[in-house]
């Protein structure tokens, strides 16, 4: 289904609103009409010196179709606005519900700019979809019908000419201004989008550009890129009002047919003269009506893009098995390859290796060798290509992702943090005095609960984040820790203090660490060497370093560097 139908259905539900906007918008333009024909007629009455009581019943007809514009106007105003609300308000709802159940991995992909862009724009400008896109057209076109209707009692002639007018200026002049309009507004979409993400990126990445001189350069991109932006805008804007003026020069000129038509029946006799005037304010103000249409092709495709692009993060609901039933954790890799999306190189080429439940395994290798790779595949971050994972004997594939979420312990190279406290970014619900514990075992004891944390964790260093991550897991019960390189940053007898910490905590379940370093191998059950998306080999220090290969190549080039 497009983004446009599933909007539409979901607008769908707000039958009642819909049905009244269409009434009252329908009183509120035939009123309009009637109003002005009415004062038509009666400037043509008194100009022929009828006397005023002769008037009473058009005068006062006058008076309560003004009346009854003004008031349907502001109904059809307040129930379109309420369904409006409402709509944006369900789209809003699922909206998130669906950003929420994206991978982080398919989210990390889309630029944050546009991300940005998407949920906020899109959804404010859907607001128009039924304001100025689903039901004027409508309205236009009943109040046109029902006008030409009340014409063709007097005239068929004249509302075959009207219904002409109604044809070019609802349906031919839309069209050809939609056409015209398609190709550009492709573009301006794309130039749309690539400003939001040069803003975003130029704002996030200010200091390093500016250290780096590249500032200039990137302010001149995003010069150009707003210059391209705004005149594909103006265009835009140009085109619409080029419509409207054509709109206009249509119903000025089926009015002066309607004239012409009336002058020419009244001249034969077939009409009193005294209509003439209040066909004439009818015919200008049934096109006066169809102005908004102008704006038409414009809402349309920009509805139709925004509703595409926020429903495009559809995907269906994950299924699959919602627990692990088994306390302890095994991981199996059969035969895994991976590359990542609009990649052409395989980061994991053919790897197998199981991890036993309660086992300690260290995936050692050289930078970019797809270490992190694994984690993510493990966590089903991202979808592998070939082969298979299962874990607890089941194929990862028939789980769904927040089963394994729950039992990991997970500390990641790009930990998130944000704007709050200490307490706020240790992420649980447990009590003051276990976030102390948690904070010293993290030997992070300078800490207060209450310290403030900047945006992103900017006023954090390096290795102060690390810990605080490591705090944040050691808060967290479970079966599965998977640590990508978790004390890089740290000096070495700190790090062994929180390793130490962290094993006394995992000792019964499966630990997983990503690491560069070369020391303390010897305490893991098995060690996994990773060269380019392969495995070189695996297996217990021991035997790895009476093998003589891989890690004993390298050990004794450390030995030789140190
Ligand atoms: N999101 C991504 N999209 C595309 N390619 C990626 C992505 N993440 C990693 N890669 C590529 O996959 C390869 C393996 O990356 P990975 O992060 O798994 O390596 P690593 O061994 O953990 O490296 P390091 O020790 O430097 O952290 C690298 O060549 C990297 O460029």
């Amino acid at each position: 289904m497009t983004g446009l139908k599933s909007i539409i259905k979901q607008l769908l539900k707000e039958k009642r609103e819909i049905l009244l906007s269409i009434l009252f918008g329908f009183i509120g333009g035939i009123a309009a009409v009637g109003l002005f024909s009415a004062s038509g007629y009666l400037i043509s009455q008194a100009a022929l010196g009828v006397p005023i009581y002769a008037l009473t019943v058009v005068i006062a007809t006058v008076k309560l179709l003004g009346f009854t514009r003004a008031g349907s106007r502001y109904i059809e105003r307040l129930v379109s606005h309420r369904a409006t609300f409402t709509m944006l308000k369900h789209i809003r709802v699922h909206f998130f519900n669906r950003l929420y159940q994206l991978s982080p991995a398919r989210l990390g992909r889309m630029k944050s700019g546009d991300l940005l862009s998407r949920a906020v724009n899109d959804v404010e400008s859907l607001q128009n979809l039924f304001l100025r896109v689903l039901y004027p057209p409508i309205v236009i076109l009943l109040v046109f019908l029902a006008t030409t209707l009340f014409t063709a009692y007097f005239s068929v002639w004249m509302a075959l000419w009207l219904l002409f007018g109604l044809s070019l200026s609802l349906i031919i002049l839309p069209a050809i201004f939609a056409w015209l309009q398609h190709e550009t507004d492709e573009a301006t979409t794309e130039q749309a989008s690539a400003l939001s993400a040069e803003a975003t990126e130029t704002l996030y990445g200010f200091q390093d550009l500016t250290i780096h001189q590249a500032i200039d350069t990137r302010i001149q991109t995003f010069s150009d890129l707003n210059d391209d932006y705004e005149n594909a805008v103006a265009r835009s804007r140009i085109r619409e009002l080029v419509h409207q003026t054509l709109d206009g020069w249509i119903g000025f000129a089926i009015t002066w047919g309607v004239l012409s038509i009336g002058s020419y029946l009244s001249a034969a006799g077939e009409m009193e003269a005294v209509w003439l005037s209040m066909f004439m304010l009818l015919s200008l103000t049934v096109f006066e009506n169809t102005s908004p249409m102008a704006a038409f092709p414009q809402y349309f495709r920009d509805n139709k893009q925004a509703a595409d692009r926020l429903y495009a993060l559809d995907q269906p609901e994950p299924s699959g098995d919602e627990t692990l039933d088994d306390q302890q954790i095994r991981a199996q890799f059969d035969q895994v390859s991976f590359t990542y999306p609009n990649e052409e190189r395989q980061t994991l080429k053919n790897i197998s290796f199981c991890i036993k439940p309660g086992s300690k395994t260290a995936i050692i290798g050289a930078s970019g060798s797809g270490k992190s790779t694994i984690l993510q595949l493990l966590l089903k971050l991202e979808q592998l290509n070939k082969g298979d994972i299962f874990i607890n004997n089941r194929n990862i594939n028939n789980l769904i992702p927040s089963t394994i979420w729950n039992q990991a312990n997970v500390v990641m190279q790009d930990d998130t943090f944000f704007a709050g406290t200490i307490r706020d970014n240790l992420l649980s619900d447990t009590n003051d005095d276990s976030r102390r514990v948690a904070l010293n075992k993290a030997a992070l004891e300078s800490f207060n609960l209450d310290d403030p944390v900047y945006e992103k964790g900017d006023n954090l260093s390096g290795g102060e984040k690390q810990r605080l991550a490591i705090a944040r897991v050691l808060l967290r019960e479970a079966s599965l820790w998977l640590l990508d390189e978790p004390t890089s940053s740290l000096d070495r007898v700190t790090a062994e203090r929180i390793m130490n910490q962290v094993y006394t905590q995992a000792q019964d379940n499966t630990v997983v660490v990503v690491s560069h370093e070369l020391t303390g191998l010897e305490t893991f059950d098995q060690i996994i060497v990773l060269d380019q998306g392969e495995i070189v080999e695996t297996g217990d220090f021991d035997t790895l370093m009476s093998k003589q290969g891989y890690l004993y190549k390298l050990k004794q080039i450390e030995k030789a560097v140190l």
